[in-house]
């Protein structure tokens, strides 16, 4: 854990929350590439820069220890908000890994947040802030691709051998992923990669924490106070040529293996979120969520919370759901690290951000690129049942990365 020191580290943290006139860019207002950190969905959300403190930690502790770290954070803060809105007074942006290995979690608290919600707009600044150039926004030039640490072939293989063996009856489902590398003449500018995603897919919350930048469509949890709420996503098509979206949302629809991998991620989430809840609605049947790219199977599941655990210890609960998982999710979990033979880092953990009522908005890191410096890697995956073809899983994983490749070309 690291607190950058505050002039008299002695006192409490001073947090100051105020109000701002209306309608703001938040994306435009990141002042340069250092430290860029956000969570934004059609204009509504937060950014942060500067490093007020910071916390990583790995394993399966992961949660309870950054909720502990986040928590005892609360008692030396100074806090005075004259706004009130989840988001208001200091907020920690997170993104947790994907699994219990060495990948590090990252929690960061920014020296300033802008944030806009229903029409207000305010401010925070934490510790006293410095002022920080503003460097123009820079494109990255040419970007080249090669294979990443888990090859589009070894991914085939991967897709194949996890089908036979559902077939033997090892499993129901897994969710397998490749990555991709980019590499670009300058370096990548996180603020680039966040207008061009949240310019094309504005039903996304486009998020930056550390390095790690995309735009997903879903939603792991939101909690305000006892009411939550989560947009659960599984279950996939995209554009043909020759066939409209109405078509292809019909045609979703009524696909009986996608309709089964859509139904084992909400089920894995109602079945671990269900005994901390009052009241938990999910909707028997799915929508289609249209995307530029895909178009998925998507739950919109809301409630009430009769625990008052934190938004970090309820998303412990429920992650990683069969949409990034798998079915029964230990087996799973331990397939994809054997047939993947890459780290997933932070990719598919849960990414956003939680304030000091542990209160906040928790997506799954998806659709999104590593980057550090002039490289980016790139992650997406697929839901895989016992009746899955590989040359479509790999050409899903494709379509799956087409947002974060355009956003990084300035396409
Ligand atoms: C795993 C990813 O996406 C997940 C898998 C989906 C599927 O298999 O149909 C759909 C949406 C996401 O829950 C990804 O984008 O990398």
């Amino acid at each position: 854990m690291t607190f950058a020191p505050s002039r008299s580290s002695a006192r409490a943290v001073r947090v100051r929350t105020r109000e701002l006139p209306a309608g703001v860019d938040l994306l435009a207002q990141l002042p340069s590439s250092e430290d860029v950190l956000a969570w934004v969905r059609g204009g509504d959300g937060l950014v942060g820069w500067g490093v007020a403190a910071e916390f990583r930690c790995s394993g399966p502790d992961r949660f309870a220890a950054a909720d502990a770290w986040w928590r005892e954070l609360q008692g030396s803060l100074d806090v005075e908000d004259e706004v009130g809105l989840p988001g208001t007074g200091a907020v920690a942006f997170v993104s947790m890994a994907f699994a219990a290995g060495a990948a590090e979690s990252v929690l960061v608290v920014p020296r300033v947040i802008l944030g806009q919600r229903g029409g207000r707009v305010w401010r925070t600044e934490v510790g006293g802030a410095s002022a920080t150039p503003v460097l123009p926004v820079r494109g990255p030039g040419v970007v080249r691709y090669a294979e990443g640490r888990h090859s589009v072939t070894r991914y085939r293989e991967a897709v194949r051998t996890a089908v036979r063996r559902m077939r033997d009856g090892e499993l129901a489902k897994v969710v397998l992923a490749h990555d991709l590398l980019a590499t670009a003449a300058e370096p990548f500018d996180p603020r680039f990669l966040l207008a061009g995603l949240a310019r094309r897919y504005p039903s996304c919350w486009a998020y930056a924490v550390a390095g790690l930048v995309g735009a997903t469509p879903e939603l792991l949890l939101r909690r305000n106070g006892s009411d939550f709420s989560s947009r659960v996503l599984a279950g996939t098509m995209w554009p043909r040529p020759g066939i409209t979206e109405d078509e292809l949302a019909a045609e979703l629809l009524a696909s009986g293996k996608n309709r089964e991998e859509h139904a084992y991620a909400v089920r894995s989430f109602v079945d671990r979120l269900g005994p901390l809840c009052a009241e938990l609605d999910a909707p028997a049947t799915p929508e289609v969520l249209r995307l530029r790219n895909v178009l998925h199977l998507s739950t919109d599941v809301r409630g009430r919370l009769h625990d008052d655990g934190s938004l970090l210890r309820l998303a412990e609960a429920v992650h990683p759901t069969a949409a990034v998982g798998g079915t029964p999710t230990p087996d799973a979990v331990r397939l994809i690290a054997e047939l993947e033979g890459m780290d997933r880092g932070r990719y598919a953990g849960p990414v956003g951000w939680i304030d000091g009522a542990g209160d906040g908005e928790l997506g799954v890191a998806l659709r999104c690129a590593q980057l550090a410096g002039n490289t980016a890697r790139l992650f997406a995956g697929c839901g895989i049942v016992a009746d899955s073809d590989p040359d479509t899983e790999v050409a899903e994983a494709g379509a799956k990365m087409i947002p974060v490749r355009d956003a990084l070309e300035g396409a």
